[in-house]
């Protein structure tokens, strides 16, 4: 399966999280594809962010783009159908974090939402190996998770070119996305690598304007 459309999901983790509703709608309304929901547990990863709640304030507040629920978690199998009830689109989660990596996504799945697999820089791609044909998306941290506004971790390109392989091997339509120091410097680099889905936070929130952010990502991506 070649590559999918290009997806930009601006992470809220950078957004004013006193005007989280105005500033999410204000960055789709930029042109963001998706809207990218960290959700961190302070056990899992060292920081404590936002929870089924938060996610339901924003559909209540207007919100409809698909939201694309990161958890960084442990453990992940009970908070999984609050988020789906909330109206999470897809959900992902790190294979090391789950007691039971096929159950965990057959939870996401029965619970209507897309499922993704989230490899850190140091987890092998091996927990792919019997798992591939259950994910609707990979997505390969180019840092390590917990905090927005970290460098790109330049070895997550050659990681992006084995799960390119491996998806395009497997013939399955499944998105390969990428979390992490991403900005237009770097984004063009990172597209051909395989990506298709493209989180960035800082880069776009900490920018005076996000529309121009987000047009030269595209432009960068080609
Ligand atoms: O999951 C995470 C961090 O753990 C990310 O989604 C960050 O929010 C990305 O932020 P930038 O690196 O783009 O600033």
């Amino acid at each position: 399966m070649s590559k999918q459309s290009p997806i930009i999901a601006p992470s809220i983790l950078s957004a004013d999280f006193a005007r989280l509703g105005e500033d999410t709608a204000k960055v789709l309304a930029a042109g963001g594809d998706w809207v990218h929901f960290d959700v961190m547990d302070n056990h899992y990863v060292p920081n404590l962010t936002m929870g089924p709640m938060v996610l339901k304030a924003l559909r209540d507040y207007g919100i409809t783009a698909h939201i694309d629920v990161h958890l960084m978690v442990k453990p992940v199998d009970r908070i999984v159908p609050d988020f789906a009830k909330a109206g999470a689109n897809s959900i992902s989660f790190h294979p090391e974090a789950s007691e039971h990596v096929d159950r965990t996504l057959g939870l996401i799945k029965e619970a209507g939402c897309q499922a993704g697999l989230v490899f850190n820089p140091a987890t092998p791609l091996n927990w792919l190996d019997h798992v591939l044909d259950k994910l609707d998306f990979v997505l390969l941290m180019s840092v390590n998770p917990g905090f927005g506004g970290q460098k790109f971790i330049p070895s997550a390109l050659d990681k992006l070119r084995e799960v390119r392989r491996r998806i395009d091997d497997s013939g399955r339509a499944i998105r390969l996305e990428v979390d992490g120091g991403v900005s237009a410097d770097n984004i063009g680099a990172i597209a051909a690598a395989g990506a298709d889905t493209f989180v960035a936070g800082s880069a776009i929130f900490n920018a005076p304007d996000y529309a121009a952010a987000i047009a030269a990502m595209r432009h960068a991506i080609g």
